[in-house]
């Protein structure tokens, strides 16, 4: 029978106890925003590498000025060309077009090179900050406790590999855009001044005296319109917060049922798997509901704003009709310089959506930055020492609630002693080795040994895809002789994987779990480590084999120190020593 897929599987020494998160339990809260969250933008223009991107980023604000200021030329052009065109002055007409033609070139050219630019800037920013995010993740057993720690953070993969380039994608288009908004909105606002001129009229037998009264009637009617988008939309930025859970815990879920695709074709779970995922489904079909809602309730207003603007616009330059003071190429730079302003205003509301996102990507990391860099208690001490052998003092391991698990007062391991671990099922064998790994952060007490050259053998084998030849020498990088993997491999029974050392395949699901305990214990004899922790690593062989392993590892590594959880009564005698953990007392006795 072939093992769990472990092609991007964990090391964990079993299935990950939290692996599936059956509930939606933070999309239920609504997002908790704080400026902290916006921190997550700034590291990358602070760190070593700015000059280059605060170049680029100069060069991009740069263009978007240079942009804005042929948009104010091109209507300065329209109401020369039009007032030409209207009083049939062709030879006008025809020396204006070369340098329209010349200046739509250079317009297009600079928002051509500013997309460019903007894009090279977005992957730099996106590259360096996952290699920032990685590091962060895969440092200090990290993506361990987020995965083990109670549920402190959920779908790091969604954060690592989606979240940052929405962020990276999101915030400098936005961030552009609305530099370019308010360039063009400072710009045509001067000529719509410009162009409103005064209106002087009486009314209830006052005098009143407007200046720039276009400006001021665009300003407040694109403020009402978006005064009205706020109220009706803002629940839409906690709705496509949720979504983004739902979204990702859908897709967690089928990383779920694909990791343990063989398990649950034996129990035949296909029915209970379609059940967990209509859960999710269903998750997602209600908060699409509230994102439908709220999206069609904003974009009426937006919409109708934008259908009636050409009234809107009649209306504000009624007064000049009816005074006759209104030429065509004037009317057609007013209407340019409405819609400019018009849609430089709008920016803030067209980017609602993309504002919520944005704030949801930001918290979520924050959050994900906060759960990495979480100092991890050391309560339990660990000791690297060059002195042979393993020294236990005062270490008590308790369960995450708090209620003690296992005691040991004072425990002396010799170099080269062989020690088997043995108790009845949940009385902690897997539990103490982790805490001699660092694993486990619920106890105190000390534990000594050279950590450096110790090697942990969990019951899972852990194989990454790759060369056979990268998986025997995972996770370090070093080289054999050919000869020195062919001898290992032939000890352990394995000899008809010799010819395929250089294999690139999924090994994960290509080995049976008795094949993939071999190829761990391989891995054994290979890098010979001074201290070699195993649990339950040979429990998926058949006796022969085991005894087999045992033999190779005792004739190859004499003076490598041994700690093994084991239940197999055939394995004492390749043992000196035995601790056996007891479940009521949690103590140790020691035989
Ligand atoms: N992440 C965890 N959260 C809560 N409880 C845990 C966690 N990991 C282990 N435990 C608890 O600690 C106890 C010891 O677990 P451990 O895996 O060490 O047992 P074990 O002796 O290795 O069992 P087995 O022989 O079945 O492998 C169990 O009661 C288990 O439920």
């Amino acid at each position: 029978m072939n093992g769990p897929a472990a092609c991007g599987s964990s090391i964990s020494p079993r299935p990950p106890a939290t692996s599936w998160r059956p509930s939606v339990r933070r999309t239920d809260l609504p997002p908790r925003h704080s400026l902290s969250d916006w921190s997550v933008l700034f590291p990358y223009w602070r760190s070593g590498e700015k000059w280059i991107p605060l170049a680029m980023l100069g060069g991009i604000v740069g263009l978007s000025f240079a942009y804005v200021r042929m948009a104010v030329w091109f209507g300065m052009w329209n109401q020369q060309f039009f007032d030409a065109m209207f009083a049939y002055r062709i030879g006008t007409c025809l020396r204006l077009l070369p340098i329209y033609i010349a200046v739509c070139i250079l317009s297009s050219g600079c928002y051509v090179f500013q997309t460019y630019l903007t894009q090279v800037l977005s992957m730099r920013w996106r590259l360096w900050n996952t290699r920032v995010y990685l590091r962060r993740y895969l440092s200090d057993t990290a993506y361990y406790r987020l995965e083990h720690g109670g549920g402190r953070d959920d779908n790091p993969d969604q954060r690592i590999a989606d979240d940052l380039s929405q962020m990276t994608v999101l915030s400098l288009r936005m961030g552009l855009d609305g530099i370019q908004a308010v360039t063009t909105l400072l710009s045509f606002s001067i000529v719509l001044w410009n162009i409103g001129g005064t209106f002087d009229f009486t009314w209830m037998g006052h005098h009143f005296h407007l200046s720039g009264y276009l400006l001021l009637g665009t300003v407040a009617a694109t403020l009402v319109a978006s005064f009205l988008m706020e109220k009706l939309g803002s629940p839409l930025i906690e709705a496509d917060y949720r979504q983004q859970h739902v979204d990702a815990d859908l897709r967690a879920a089928l990383v779920d049922v694909r990791r343990n695709s063989e398990q649950i074709a034996f129990y035949r779970g296909e029915q209970a798997e379609e059940l967990r995922l209509s859960h999710y489904l269903a998750n997602i079909a209600h908060n699409w509901r509230s994102v439908v809602t709220y999206t069609w309730r904003a974009s009426f207003v937006g919409d109708l704003f934008n259908s009636t603007a050409s009234i809107i616009l009649w209306v504000l330059l009624l007064p000049k009709l009816l005074a006759h003071a209104l030429t065509f190429g004037e009317y057609s730079r007013t209407n340019a310089a409405f819609m400019q302003v018009r849609r430089s205003l709008q920016w803030f509301m067209s980017n609602y959506t993309d504002l919520a996102i944005l704030r949801s990507v930001l918290q979520r990391l924050h959050e994900f930055e906060h759960a990495v860099s979480e100092p991890q208690p050391h309560d339990i001490v660990r000791i690297d020492t060059a002195a042979p052998g393993i020294d236990i003092t005062n270490l008590t391991i308790n369960r995450p609630d708090t209620t003690p698990l296992l005691t040991i007062v004072d425990l002396h391991i010799g170099q080269g002693e062989r020690w088997m671990v043995r108790g009845a099922s949940g009385t902690g064998k897997s539990t103490l080795l982790r805490a001699m790994a660092g694993l486990w952060e619920y106890g105190h007490g000390t534990i000594a040994f050279d950590i450096g050259h110790a090697m942990f053998l969990p019951q899972r084998s852990y194989l990454p895809p790759g060369t056979l030849r990268r998986v025997l020498d995972y996770p370090f990088s070093t080289r054999h002789e050919d000869a020195y993997y062919a001898a290992v491999l032939q000890t352990l029974n394995l000899g008809a994987y010799i010819p395929r050392l250089d294999e690139d395949a999924c090994w994960g699901s290509i080995l049976s779990p008795g094949e993939a305990q071999r190829v761990a214990i391989a891995r054994a004899l290979l890098s010979r480590p001074a201290i070699l922790f195993m649990d339950e690593a040979t429990c998926a062989l058949d006796a022969e084999n085991e005894r087999n392993a045992y033999a190779a590892l005792l004739a190859a590594l004499p003076r490598t120190t041994i700690v093994s959880v084991a239940h197999h009564e055939g394995l004492r005698h390749f043992h000196q020593h035995e601790m056996t953990l007891n479940a009521r007392t949690g103590n140790i006795t020691i035989s």
